[in-house]
């Protein structure tokens, strides 16, 4: 049974699927302060947030159980992802289901600030008829700056062209041929910023779009320029667009989102140029079922061992993609623990070698699970999919993935190679059509055997007697061989033998192994 905690009030109808699902056990509690989630998250396998919720490191630390942490919107900076990543929680968000209703609150806010309707509803609500005091503007023919042209950004542009904006687009991800799709013209920050007549943010905060609109942008603006934040506070520097208003050189600003929420002290609620919502973009009732479905959905198949699509510490897989990779995943956990079990010495390189078929696909989540299995081998249950990449790079472990035509015996061929500070090994493994996975060379000597079980790995020297010396002892210690697999490059030359034993030997009987003449190293493999 999985545990799931919901910490922040979120739609019910949404967590129907939760609250429905048979191997799940939900517990809604909200407004918990920091102390009061660490205490209790350790029981938690899933932890569901809105954005109340700060999700702290200090919380990832005590959770010791979690496997995902869902976010019922787009904007994931309440969660602390590297801390997730970090400890190999999947943190999911819910990128669709609120586009919609975003994209219109924003338009809701241009049209606002254009024709100063709450000033205006304020003024009557006071018992004034005044006709005067709110000469607003058209929209038509207006250029809109759209800053961020993604989900929402795009959603606002297309309204916009809707009224007869002319459409200016900054976004470093913007194509020509999207940009001409959608009617816009494409442009840099200080074209946009000196171009428009409103100005519409649409990023998500990062280092770069902090500030991204400040002294400098406000200075290159048109006279009478209106802005508008429904992204995320900091992205236009509040303190600069104060002076800007009070200057006169912005003639409005709506604000759905601030640097600090809630943002009681800040001045620019102070000014009757401002409009404000309290960070409504998201709050209707369409957007809140879709978010809180969608997060349900995906947690319920993080922790189900489902394949997840949203997942914001992970690079998403396209569905075209994931088909093609899906069958190589375990053969690729298999090889990275069997390499990592082989080689002596502290890991320096993996190098990851796609062949045939494979040649032509997105193999990085392939790596990533080679990387898995080998890494939990030295470091244990701590490692997943997720943190493996992260795991290698804090150890200073260089990862290399390459695609190579050399190996055209194969259809499909992952050959790993493990450097440590004292050696480098080899293995490589294929998916054979109606038999599955096969090991089909390790340290070069090609063998054939199925990467399951528990196995013995002799280097040997090529002499008569050595095989069954070792059958002898294994036998005599009541070892029972399933299969066994020799390899050799030249006669009387150095050899190998893979044996499939049904219950592991001890390391007493290695070590009696290891005493033979003819051997010069015993490794046992569990797979
Ligand atoms: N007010 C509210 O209630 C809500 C606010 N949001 C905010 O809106 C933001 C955008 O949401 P979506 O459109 O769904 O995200 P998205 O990921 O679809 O779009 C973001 C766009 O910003 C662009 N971008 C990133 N860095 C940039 C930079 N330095 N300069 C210019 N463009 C840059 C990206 O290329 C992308 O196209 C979210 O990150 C969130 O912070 C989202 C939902 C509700
Ligand atoms: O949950 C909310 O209402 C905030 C929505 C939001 O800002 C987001 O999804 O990024």
């Amino acid at each position: 049974m999985f545990k799931i905690l919901v910490s922040d009030p979120l739609s019910e109808v949404g967590l129907q699927k939760l609250l429905e699902a048979t191997d799940v056990e939900v517990v809604q509690k909200t407004g918990l302060k920091e102390e009061e989630l660490v205490q209790i998250i350790p029981e938690f396998d899933a932890l569901l947030v809105r954005s109340q919720t700060k999700v702290t490191p200090a919380i990832i630390e005590a959770a010791s159980r979690l496997k995902a942490i869902g976010r019922a919107g787009v904007g994931v900076d309440n969660i602390n992802i590297q801390a997730a990543t970090s400890k190999g929680i999947v943190v999911i968000n819910a990128p669709d289901g609120n586009t919609i209703s975003t994209a219109e609150h924003s338009f809701a806010m241009i049209m606002a600030l254009a024709r100063r309707i709450p000033n205006a509803y304020h003024s009557m609500m006071n018992g004034q008829w005044d006709r005067k005091s709110f000469v607003g503007v058209e929209l038509n023919q207006k250029v809109l700056g759209v800053v961020g042209l993604g989900r929402i950004g795009t959603e606002v542009a297309k309204r916009a062209k809707a009224f007869n904006m002319k459409v200016v687009a900054y976004d470093p991800f913007l194509t020509e041929e999207r940009a001409k799709k959608l009617g816009v013209t494409p442009a840099s920050i200080k074209e946009l910023v000196s171009q428009a007549d409103f100005i519409t943010t649409h990023t998500p905060l990062t280092k770069e779009t902090k500030y991204l609109i400040s002294t400098k942008e406000f200075a290159l603006m048109k006279d009478g320029v209106r802005i508008i934040n429904c992204a995320r506070g900091g992205i236009i520097e509040e303190k600069a667009l104060y002076e800007a208003i009070v200057s006169g050189k912005v003639a409005g600003a709506a604000l759905d989102v601030f640097e600090v929420e809630p943002p009681m002290e800040n001045p620019l609620l102070k000014l009757p140029k401002v409009i404000v919502t309290p960070h409504l973009g998201a709050s209707t009732v369409e957007a809140q079922e879709n978010v809180a479905i969608d997060v349900s959905e995906e947690i319920l198949h993080v922790l189900r061992e489902q394949p997840f699509k949203n997942a914001v510490n992970l690079p998403s897989i396209p569905e075209n993609i994931i088909e093609k990779v899906e069958p190589y995943f375990a053969l690729s956990e298999k090889l990275g623990s069997f390499i990592a079990q082989i080689a002596v010495g502290g890991l320096e390189e993996i190098t990851v070698t796609y062949s045939g078929e494979l040649t032509e696909i997105d193999t990085a989540s392939l790596t990533r699970t080679v990387l898995k299995g080998a890494l939990s081998y030295h470091l244990g249950e701590g490692v997943n999919y997720i943190n493996a990449p992260h795991l290698a790079k804090n150890r200073g472990i260089n990862v290399v993935e390459q695609k190579s035509t050399a190996n055209k015996g194969f259809t499909n061929l992952i050959a790993v190679s493990l450097k440590t500070n004292q050696e480098e090994k080899t293995v490589a493994g294929t998916m054979l059509n109606g038999y599955g996975a096969r090991i089909v060379k390790v340290d070069g000597y090609p063998v054939d055997l199925q990467p399951e079980g528990h196995l013995i790995l002799v280097h040997h020297n090529d002499r008569p007697g050595a095989i069954g010396r070792v059958g002898t002892i294994l036998g005599n210690n009541n070892v029972n061989i399933a299969a066994m697999q020799v390899g050799r490059r030249d006669m009387g030359g150095n050899a190998i033998m893979i044996l499939s034993i049904d219950r592991p030997a001890t390391p007493d009987v290695l070590d009696v192994l290891g005493e033979l003449n003819e051997i010069t190293s015993v490794t046992e493999i569990d797979l």
